[in-house]
């Protein structure tokens, strides 16, 4: 029911007296917390004075006693400053969600209202809002009326939920009341997802379904893969997750012990409010190729995954489809393996020596160089002279001199067979007797599919000391890019709670792609979880891009808006035109974010170019944009991963454009960007995997 004119029923009145009451509460609070800022300010600035005018006066531990105490003035004042932007946040909408729940054996209830943060008031001693992330809030996501359990601190609770009831409230007034009954229609979830979109993700406490929740409260689990399909709130709830974890575990678990990996910049900026915005802080952030570069510590030049995927795209090359076929293969992993292995066990011949006269024998040689095999090379024919020196001195009870010692390493040294890194990984492939499949790229760079195989052969043969061991849950976004030798690196770097997700059908490059249960056995303990309901588009855009890459799990939420439009255009001119016409369309609506998205960067700066001589203010993402923003943004597929617009354009969407498993892939993915609105455009024949033209509106344009 809607509450906006004045209220009718009873429980209307009620839910508003409550409302205002609560509101009065909050603007107390509020009112509490700036007088004591202020307080802390004037304390603040009084010992600051006292510190400059009586310093000839004090003694060192006078004045650090002085400083600390300033110190710990201003922490303090900076918890009241949270305490303030929570209260604010509250003031526009203090709840969600209120239920009414009676544990067994238990007399009466209080009502227990649910919101985005916790909201004590100290002069009644009453919680008055329940942060989401309360145990007990979890009734609220995974109940309606009727019986139902919590887990409490103490344990399990059971009992009946008697009332569940769902508000929407806009700057402190209730707009929307709803009492939730079995197989009520989630309208609060409809009109969260009818609205436009944001320039950055938004959070969904209010509407979090209970395959999800029970994603986001999953304490236990040391590796949780996700699953999901397109607009499945993968992204969303994994963050969700992380804010729950920094709840549940704040006493062992802060921000900053949180590390996302993310396809690109762009699209860590999209998501990088949604932690803020739910009372936490914002957590570290890496891509693949920093973190590869950190790894190698700068020494090589190589392909970022964004160039590989362009260079596949514009070439079609069979041979490049075929080295990154095999390096994303489980059993590139083994021979890698077993590579490493081999080098190591050859890699150093040891013989007898003689030093000062007295006998070294190889095999004790051997027995120690093998010990250290987690050791750079250096490093260990340091520790083999060390530990040789020992037990030489134990033998023959003689202290080397510093000319034994030099020439006991000189002939450490030369017992090694070693080349460079990059020599290893390249003898690899003759090893393997198929040295084609190692190819430099353009201007003498590493391609991208060899970056984590020569990581791994560097953390097998020389070891890499992890800079990330401060680490404790490492979130992995759009996991079905990544390779099974990527995961090999991670596993070995990251020994922490990971949170992974993605969608096998959404992998931007299908030659170096995994899927769930390929990354499973990558990490011991995972478990593995599916999201099958799709939420961003409407009913009529999923079913048009199922049309193009069939799911069977996946179920399309029962939001309904217009028909997606196939047009046909005579020219490429006309087809600028159309697209011109429908940007100006979207200028002039509610909308906030169109995506022009093209199957090549060069198709993508061709377009932005043409649209740019008549249209203002038209944004191209590239590799290196690090923004999202709203407006006409013209991108790749590669860049749209992960984001959503309002409104799609998919041009040149032609049978000679969009042919191979790839750019249907590629095609998939621009589609399910789309949350309300889908064109897609081209010249001469269509794709032919675009749904048949009968299903859809062919429009002759110009
Ligand atoms: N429970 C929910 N309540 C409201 N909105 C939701 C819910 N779940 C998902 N959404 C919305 O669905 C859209 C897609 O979410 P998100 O981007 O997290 O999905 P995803 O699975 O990561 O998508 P993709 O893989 O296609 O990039 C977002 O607009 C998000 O707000």
């Amino acid at each position: 029911m809607s509450t906006e004119n004045a209220p009718q029923t009873p429980a209307e009145q009620e839910e508003h007296a409550r409302l205002a009451e609560v509101m009065a509460r909050l603007q107390r609070a509020l009112e509490a917390t700036d007088r004591r800022l202020r307080a802390y300010a004037e304390e603040v600035r009084e010992q600051k004075e006292y510190l400059w005018e009586a310093r000839a006066d004090m003694d060192h531990v006078e004045k650090i006693s002085t400083r600390q105490s300033i110190e710990q003035s201003v922490m303090t004042g900076e918890t009241i400053l949270d305490r303030q932007k929570r209260l604010k946040k509250l003031q526009r909408a203090p709840y969600f969600g209120r239920l009414d729940f009676a544990a067994d054996g238990a007399t009466g209830t209080d009502p227990i209202y649910i919101g985005i943060h916790h909201f004590y008031d100290d002069n009644s001693g009453e919680n008055v809002v329940y942060d989401w992330r309360a145990p007990i809030a979890s009734l609220f996501y995974d109940y309606e009326t009727g019986p139902a359990r919590y887990e409490s601190p103490d344990g399990v609770v059971d009992g009946e939920v008697q009332l569940k009831r769902q508000f929407r409230i806009r700057h402190g007034k209730m707009e929307l009341m709803i009492d939730s009954n079995l197989h009520v229609v989630d309208e609060v979830l409809q009109e969260e997802l009818a609205r436009s979109s944001d320039d950055s993700m938004r959070n969904i406490v209010a509407t979090i379904q209970r395959d999800q929740n029970a994603i986001i409260r999953n304490e236990t689990a040391p590796a949780l893969i996700i699953q999901g399909v397109a607009g499945s709130g993968k992204t969303s709830i994994a963050l969700h997750r992380i804010a729950f974890l920094l709840y549940r575990f704040k006493e062992t678990l802060s921000s900053t012990d949180i590390l996302i990996i993310s396809p690109n910049r762009v699209f860590a900026d999209y998501i990088a409010n949604v932690l803020p915005e739910l009372g936490e802080e914002q957590v570290n952030e890496i891509g693949m190729e920093t973190l590869a570069d950190e790894l190698l510590e700068s020494r090589y030049r190589f392909q970022t995954f964004f160039e590989q995927t362009a260079e596949l795209l514009e070439n079609d090359d069979e041979a490049m489809k075929e080295r990154l076929r095999y390096k994303a293969s489980p059993e590139f992993l083994k021979k890698l393996g077993e590579y490493a292995a081999h080098v190591e066990e050859n890699r150093f011949v040891a013989e007898d020596l003689w030093i000062a006269r007295r006998l070294i024998p190889g095999w004790l040689l051997e027995e120690i160089f093998r010990k250290h095999r987690n050791m750079g090379m250096s490093e260990r024919i340091a520790q083999v002279v060390r530990e040789t020196e020992q037990k030489f001195g134990i033998q023959y009870n003689y202290d080397l001199m510093p000319e034994d010692r030099r020439a006991l390493r000189e002939a450490v040294k030369g017992m090694i067979r070693q080349s460079t890194l990059r020599e290893t990984y390249k003898q690899f492939f003759t090893w393997l007797g198929r040295p084609e499949l190692f190819k430099t790229a353009k201007r003498g760079k590493l391609e991208y599919a060899d970056v984590f195989p020569l990581i791994y052969l560097k953390m097998r043969l020389e070891g890499i000391r992890s800079p990330y061991r401060y680490v404790k849950h490492l979130l992995i976004d759009e996991m079905q890019d990544y390779t099974p030798v990527q995961y090999a690196v991670i596993a070995r770097l990251f020994r922490c709670n990971k949170t992974i997700l993605g969608d096998a059908n959404q992998s931007v490059n299908p030659y170096s792609a995994s899927d769930a249960e390929q990354i499973q056995q990558a990490f011991m303990q995972a478990s593995r979880v599916s999201l099958t309901k799709s939420y961003r588009s409407s009913y009529e855009i999923t079913q048009f891009a199922q049309q193009i890459a069939p799911n069977p799990e996946l179920e399309a939420i029962e939001r309904h808006g217009e028909p997606p439009r196939v047009v046909r255009c005579r020219t490429r001119k006309a087809e600028l035109a159309h697209i011109e016409e429908q940007a100006m369309d979207f200028q002039a609506s509610g909308h906030n974010t169109l995506g022009i998205i093209c199957k090549t960067q060069r198709q993508a700066k061709r377009t932005h170019d043409r649209l740019s001589e008549t249209l203002e203010g038209i944004r191209l993402l590239t590799e290196q944009s690090s923004g999202f923003a709203p407006g006409i943004i013209v991108c790749t597929a590669h860049m749209a991963k992960g984001l959503e617009f309002d409104r799609v354009i998919i041009p040149e969407v032609s049978e000679k454009n969009y042919r191979t498993d790839m750019e249907r892939n590629l095609l998939y993915v621009a589609c399910t960007r789309a949350m309300h609105r889908l064109t897609v455009t081209h010249t001469g024949a269509p794709a032919a995997f675009l749904p048949a033209a009968d299903e859809v509106a062919v429009t002759v344009s110009l």
